[in-house]
């Protein structure tokens, strides 16, 4: 099997602060990954620093086989692109005017890889109005559009950070059943969530954070296998067995 991403002995400090430290990776083609950690454990900057918007203290980051920030970005496709578009939606008063169908358009242009049809089969699925305005989507339609958006590109690596983040349960299951719709099968995709119990049974393999590091990388069946225990349970074990996320 090949390899969609190799991380090796990266290390990222801020402020002279070590954030990440020491993480090695290595992920298939065709998986579904759970990153886990508690808050601050580092998953938001490990993402941000695949995909070259956080810049690595040392360390070496392949995608698909490419390491400039440039040719990652073309085999990447992350729930930033839209997150920042949508901080700057107050920030700018020509942006309050657009709408999702401005976006899209905006999409289409920007990426060739973009799927007009992929996306509009989520955006029926998930119940998106095209003509709704950016400024007046709810948090759960930000994500709803965030996802038909991140998840039309046709690429290599998909990033999910936090994407049922303030979502009620009728739309975080809908969420979750369109990762399993329209994830390609050669493609792997990484996601971040605090909800574990909820994307548990969507994993392949789980990647947990702790102490600035990769404390395990390991498919849900070897854990299963090594400590009879589920994800959600062998998780909160390796955070001493309290919640790491409340
Ligand atoms: N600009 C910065 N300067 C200094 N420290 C930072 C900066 N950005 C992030 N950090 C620190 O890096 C650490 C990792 O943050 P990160 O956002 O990656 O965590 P996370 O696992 O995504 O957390 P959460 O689950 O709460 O979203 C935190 O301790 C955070 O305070």
């Amino acid at each position: 099997m090949s390899k969609v991403l190799e991380i090796k002995d990266l290390r990222y400090k801020k402020n002279h602060k070590v954030i990440l430290d020491k993480v090695n990776l290595s992920l298939d083609n065709g998986k579904i990954v759970g990153l886990l950690g508690a808050n601050g454990a580092g998953k938001t900057t490990l993402m941000r620093l695949i995909v070259g918007l956080n810049s690595k203290t040392s360390g070496q980051i392949t995608v698909a086989g490419v390491e400039s920030k440039e040719a990652i970005k073309s085999c990447v496709s992350t729930t930033y692109s839209l997150k920042s578009a949508f901080k700057d939606v107050f920030a700018n008063s020509w942006l309050e005017r657009t709408r999702i169908k401005d976006i899209v358009k905006f999409y289409q242009t920007v990426y060739p890889d973009f799927s007009l049809d992929k996306y509009q089969e989520m955006a029926d699925f998930l119940a998106l109005d095209s003509r709704q305005n950016l400024k007046n989507l709810s948090t759960g339609e930000t994500e709803k559009l965030t996802i038909a958006l991140t998840l039309a590109r046709q690429v290599q690596l998909y990033l999910l950070d936090e994407p049922l983040n303030g979502i009620d349960i009728m739309t975080r299951k809908k969420i979750i059943k369109s990762i399993i719709q329209w994830k390609n099968e050669e493609a792997t995709m990484i996601i971040s969530s605090h909800y574990v119990k909820e994307i548990a049974a969507l994993l392949d393999d789980v990647i947990i954070i702790k102490d600035q590091t990769i404390y395990e990388v390991d498919s849900v069946e070897e854990i299963q296998n090594k400590y009879h225990l589920g994800v959600e349970a062998y998780y909160e074990q390796v955070y001493g067995g309290g919640s790491a996320d409340e």
